[in-house]
This record gives structure tokens, sequence and C-alpha cells, in this order.
């Protein structure tokens, strides 16, 4: 059976909009033809979805997710997280091994692929730890884990302490032409502090996690990468001096690319309301001058690609309060929306520049078959209302997790339907 989409809005090679039809057979786009071209095909082994002007862009993917199934299901599930993802317009998620059992063996690999095919609703990508149950005490069998479907090593979470240890997985990860995907923090840096240094920290009597605790392991990667010649990727940047660092790298042809969040690209410390762990993640919101300085690395290609981190709990773990609760909110149902609105409706970057990072850069980055429309490309595509506007209702998540600093913001461009292999896997 085939899908024609008509009316559909989508981004030129200009970046301007244009009204299409794209037509879609065994789950890949076949054609995208002018308005009418392809009426004939309208009969009775077709659906036809009539997209009334609203964009449609290649699904969003995202390259840095927790699923917390094995072990957290209490938290969020494979099928929950797909869903979640789904309704927020991705088509395409890579899931941390921080789970229980980490997905340190082959076998966890291959349980969270198969719960992923099960729930079949967004394509899933398992990343494998680098060291055994993230320790950082023992490397993991690369070979092996490569062999069941990891497309990445990372100890995401919790940074890999030890320089050796970085370097020999490196080594082995560029042997093998795989990428290490780095959770930077230098653990001696930051014991027992729950939000940055800064004001916040300072009214309330916290202890501050300082910008360098981040850099330090950027710098540190990046000379390593330089000396193994792995693809590196820093995780969730959110520091001026990570950036600067990156920036370098890149220049004299280092193999590193980088990912920012929303929330990084949004909120400062100044903006914490009170003592409430909705807005306590890992890397912590940062300095106003951390912000704009993630802005401009995003808009100057030094940050690749956005990511959510999306890393749900359970309401009872974020009671616990700023102090004891753990690090980490939800991503998936806001991620679109809250950029569109801050940069897109502000008139600060293009739609086009957006889109962009959220589809055809991180594909490049990981080398996926996915982030752009064109015939012959799967047909995971992403309708977006870009007019809808509303406010952030929690109670209305297909996440398990709540836990978001967003609640009420009013917000514009919400999606409306996400379709992964020609198949609509959650609509309005
Ligand atoms: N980002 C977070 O605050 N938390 C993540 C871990 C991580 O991404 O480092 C989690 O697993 O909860
Ligand atoms: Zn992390
Ligand atoms: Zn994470």
């Amino acid at each position: 059976m085939k899908l024609i989409i008509k009316n559909a809005n989508i981004l030129g090679a200009e970046g301007e909009l244009e009204l299409k039809t794209i037509v879609v057979g065994d789950g890949v786009i076949e054609s995208i033809s002018n308005p009418g071209v392809n009426d004939a095909l309208e009969g009775a082994d077709t659906k036809v979805i009539d997209a009334g002007g609203k964009l449609v862009a290649p699904g969003f993917i995202d390259m840095h997710v927790h699923l917390r199934e094995p072990g957290f299901e209490y938290k969020e599930t494979i099928e929950t997280g797909a869903r979640s993802a789904a309704k927020g317009g991705f088509t395409t998620i890579a899931c941390m091994p921080n789970t229980r059992p980490v997905t340190d063996n082959p076998d966890t690999v291959k349980l969270v692929l198969d719960r992923a095919k099960e729930a079949d609703l967004v394509n899933v990508l398992p990343y494998a730890a680098i060291t055994k149950s993230e320790l950082g005490r023992e490397l993991t069998d690369f070979v092996a884990l490569k062999e069941s479907g990891a497309i990445g090593f990372t100890d995401d979470g919790v940074g890999v302490q030890s320089a050796q240890m970085m370097k020999d997985a490196m080594k082995w990860a560029a042997e093998l032409g795989m990428p290490v995907i780095a959770h930077c923090e230098d653990n001696t840096l930051v014991e027992g502090a729950p939000v940055a240094e800064g004001e916040f920290a300072k009214k309330h009597g916290l202890k501050g996690i300082p910008n360098e605790s981040e850099a330090i392991h950027v710098g540190r990667d990046i000379l390593l990468a330089e000396a193994t010649g792995v693809h590196y990727h820093v995780c969730h940047v959110s520091t001026e001096q990570s950036i600067r660092l990156i920036r370098q790298a890149k220049e004299i042809g280092i193999k590193v690319t980088s990912e920012v969040c929303p929330h990084h690209l949004i909120l400062s410390e100044e903006d914490i309301p009170g003592l409430d762990a909705n807005w306590k993640m890992n890397p912590p919101l940062r300095s106003r001058r951390d912000v704009e300085a993630c802005i401009q690395a995003v808009e100057d290609g030094t940050i690749d690609i956005i990511v959510t981190d999306h890393a749900p709990h359970s309401e009872e773990e974020k009671a616990k309060g700023m102090q004891l609760a753990p690090f980490g909110i939800v991503g998936f149902e806001t991620a679109f929306p809250l950029l569109y609105t801050k940069f897109v409706a502000t008139g600060k970057w293009t739609l086009a520049k957006l889109i962009q990072r959220m589809t055809s850069d991180p594909a490049r980055v990981f080398g996926l078959k996915a982030g752009k429309l064109e015939p012959g490309a799967p047909a995971d595509l992403t309708i977006v209302d870009l007019e809808a506007e509303r406010a952030v209702d929690p109670s209305t998540f297909a996440s398990k997790g709540r836990n978001t600093p967003f609640t009420d913001w009013k917000l514009q461009g919400w999606p409306v339907a996400t379709i992964v292999s020609g198949k609509v896997v959650w609509s309005e």
C-alpha cells in the first residue's frame, strides 16, 4: 500500500517552504512532486494524508536519550519512551547504557533491540558502555558489543575518570570505526554539588559545580582523540570553556563533534525559581554567559547537533529535594516547541537551521541513513503545526516522567503526526 501526503510544506534547498506531494511505498520516499502531479495515484490501494499546508520535515533524530529499560521500568520503559519520542516528532533515538544491568554486554544490547522492535514505534539505536557496569575499572568487549548492534561507546551518567582507560577505549573504538561519546565530568571537582556555582548556589547555601569539571575532561579527551584518531563526541556541552576547546580542536582537524540540550540553550542558573528538583540536571544550568556561548556555538557549527538527554525519574525521586533528588529532566515532548518558540519564532534562527541540527546533522555525525527528505530515503517524517500554541502540561505526557522545568510555558510549533517507515506511529 502506498501512502500519499498531500499539501505538505517542505523546506526547499534555499530554506524556503514549498507545497509538495510526497509519495511513500515500501516504507521509502518514492517521489516528491508538485501539487496535482500524482493525483492519479490516489485510489484503492493508497492511504492519503492531507497535511493541510503544515510543515512536513524529516523525522527528528535524538542521539542522547534514557529509556531506563531494563531495570528502571518505574521511570520509563522502551515502549513509553519510544511513544514519548514519537509524540515529540522524533523517529530515531539513541539510548544510553546506564540501565540495570548496564548495557555492557551483548545480551542487554539485544534485549533493548528486541523491546524496541516489539514496541514498533521509532527506530531505537543502543549505545553500549565503555566500562563494565560503568564503574571505570575494566573495558567492555567492544567487538562483541559492536556485533550485537551497539552504535557507539559511552559511560553516560558518569565521566571516565582514568585517562589511560579513556585512551585504551579510544584506541579500540578507532580500530573498529566506532565513536566514543563522552559524559565529561571530573568527580574530584563536583563531589556532592547539586547545582552550578553561581548566585543560586550561594543564596541557598549549596555546593556548586564549577565549569572546569566539564572542560577538563573535554580538553583531556581532545588530546586523546588526537593521539588515537577516534571519532570523539562530547555529550551535553554546557560551558564556554568546553566550547572554546572544541572550536580549537575542530580548527586543527581533530575528529571531534558535540551536542547541546534545549535547556542549556534557554535556561541559566538565575532562572531556577527555588529548591525544586525539576530544575536539577547534569550538567547543571550554568551562567547566562555559558548559555550565550552555547547558542553561538550552535550557530557557528562548533556544536553539531541538538539532543534532549531525555532523563525521566519518578515523582517520589524528584520530591527528595534539590540536594538528594537524582539529576535529569524529560525532553522529548517539549524539545521542538521550545526551540521553535525561542529561536525561530523570534527570528534568531531560520527554520531550516533548527531542522538541520535535529535531522541531517545527527545523521551526518553518526553516519545514519536518515535525516533527509528525498526519494530513496526512509519515510521517517514529522508533521508539525507551526501555528499551534499551547501550554506545556506534564499530565498529558506519553512519557512516565513528569520531571520538567517547563510546566505551563506557552509554546508554539507542536508536532501533530509522526511517521516511521511509512507508518503513522503517533498522531494527535
Ligand atoms: N542528564 C542527567 O541529568 N541525568 C542522566 C545522566 C546523564 O545524562 O548524565 C540520567 O540518566 O538521569
Ligand atoms: Zn551525561
Ligand atoms: Zn544522558
